[in-house]
């Protein structure tokens, strides 16, 4: 027993005025409507121009495969976790065939620190140039007082939007193991299992204007819009019901029409879009009801779609049903080129640089990428495989930690992912 991620067919069960911003931090505008044609899931992904479906471009390599892969470490606990993951993934890749070529480079606070830039030309160059792209976490109190364009959270949403990764797929699973994580009820949480899928380049993150200004008694105000095209409702619309037809085919679509025009609109096209899935249950629930029924009933929901700032809410919200925010990864992708993944938590100032970590969200962000940004089932699943027999062993970092259980720090859990890759191995190759 274990996690299983996406596919239900996996084997494992396991304020600054925009002018001022670079142009590759100004928001992001989709340009043609409804033309995105959504590939049934599980997605393959293109890379950029010149390269066709991923699984069919990785470089053969004597009998096996060879992918570029850049990592963007970022801040807090991201150099810890990107560490662990990236041995696990060094580890596995020679028993799998598959050779990984790994590319650091900057993001966020480091990079303001490096080069007084969140997200460098060379660092979107790269990830844009890539096979996939393995992302840890941004952010601290050190660049909390800096001007909005010089945040690491700007360069964050500056890369979603360079390399145009609109659908943020965010599964909340309830692992057997931890079900006495959760802060719920064993019977509440027992078997969850939900996939939030959260539009990523558009809405209030992106819509102008924005910024800071005066209003007529002359006080200050600060101001967001939040705004979505047809088209970028469509298509995110599209990889919902497609990924729900693949689940249990219910999805939930998320808004708050009772009040918002952007979500009046957004209910709308999703009816339109679900005339073309009649085989998927999709019902519409407002976003303050949903944040009280996620806690109430959580097992009510298979997917849920919605947009970009309340899916940064719920999923947050989701994730603490699993046991904890450190077991939760995520894959960002588009039709087409490299993807994004990356666990849903932030940089954790509070215990980086502690060996506290959890590394699971990262451990499995990484096979994530395996398994959508590469298409290498196999080796995903060995990753998934190896962290639900780590915690069937009874290892546990403090964000998880119950009584009888082992408690241990982020390196440590690393090693026992390892420790159980190379098990899993040894049945695989005996
Ligand atoms: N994708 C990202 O890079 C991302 C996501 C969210 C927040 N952030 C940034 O991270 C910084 C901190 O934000 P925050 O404190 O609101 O959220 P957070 O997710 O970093 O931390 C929230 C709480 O969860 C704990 N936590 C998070 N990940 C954990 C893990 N892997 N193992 C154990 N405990 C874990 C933290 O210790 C903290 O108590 C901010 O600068 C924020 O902007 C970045
Ligand atoms: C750091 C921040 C910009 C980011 C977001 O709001 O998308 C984070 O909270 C997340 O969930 O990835
Ligand atoms: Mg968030």
């Amino acid at each position: 027993m274990g996690a299983r991620l996406l596919d239900s067919n996996s084997l494992a069960y396991l304020g600054t005025p925009t002018a001022s911003l670079p142009r590759r931090l100004r928001p992001f505008t989709v340009s043609s409507a409804s033309s995105v044609s959504i590939p049934s899931f599980p997605l393959r992904f293109r890379r950029s121009s010149t390269r066709s479906v991923v699984s069919a471009t990785a470089e053969a390599v004597g009998n096996g495969r060879k992918y570029r892969i850049v990592v963007l470490p970022g801040d807090g606990i991201g150099p810890e976790i990107s560490k662990v993951a990236l041995d696990v993934l060094r580890c596995l890749g020679p028993e799998e065939g598959i050779e990984f070529e790994f590319q650091e480079k900057l993001l966020g606070g480091a990079a303001i620190d490096a080069v007084g830039d969140p997200l460098p030309d060379d660092t979107l160059e790269a990830c844009k140039d890539s096979d996939a792209v393995l992302l840890a976490a941004i952010g601290g109190y050190k660049w909390d007082n800096n001007e909005p364009c010089l945040r690491p959270e700007r360069g964050l949403l500056g890369l979603r939007a360079g390399m145009g990764v609109f659908a943020n797929l965010r599964p909340a699973i309830v692992l057997p193991q931890l079900v006495d994580s959760s802060t719920l009820k064993r019977e509440v949480a027992e078997g969850v299992d939900i996939m939030v899928v959260r539009e990523l380049t558009g809405g209030i993150y992106f819509g102008q204007p924005k910024g800071f200004g005066k209003n007529s008694d002359g006080e200050p105000i600060a101001f967001n819009t939040e705004v979505y095209s047809v088209s970028e409702i469509d298509r995110i619309a599209r990889v919902a019901f497609e990924i729900a037809r693949k689940r249990r085919g219910e999805l939930c679509s998320i808004d708050k029409s009772n009040v918002l025009e952007a979500s009046q609109l957004w209910r709308q096209v999703v009816t339109d879009v679900g005339k073309d899935y009649p085989d998927v249950k999709l019902t519409h629930m407002l976003v303050d009801n949903a944040a009280m029924q996620l806690i109430r009933d959580p097992k009510q929901f298979d997917t849920i779609v919605t947009n970009n700032i309340f899916g940064d809410i719920l999923s947050d919200e989701a994730s603490m049903l699993t046991g904890s925010i450190g077991m939760l990864p995520s894959a960002s992708v588009k039709t087409s080129g490299p993807g994004l993944f990356e666990p849903i938590h932030g940089s954790a100032p509070d215990i980086a640089g502690q060996d506290k970590a959890n590394p699971l969200a990262m451990i499995l962000s990484a096979a994530m990428l395996l398994k959508y940004g590469l298409g290498e089932k196999q080796a995903a699943e060995r990753i998934e495989k190896a962290v639900t027999i780590t915690l069937d062993n009874g290892f546990r970092t403090g964000d998880i930690m119950a009584p009888g259980k082992k408690l241990v720090g982020c390196t440590a859990m690393g090693e026992q992912v390892i420790k159980a890759l190379q098990a899993i191995e040894r049945v695989y190759s005996h």
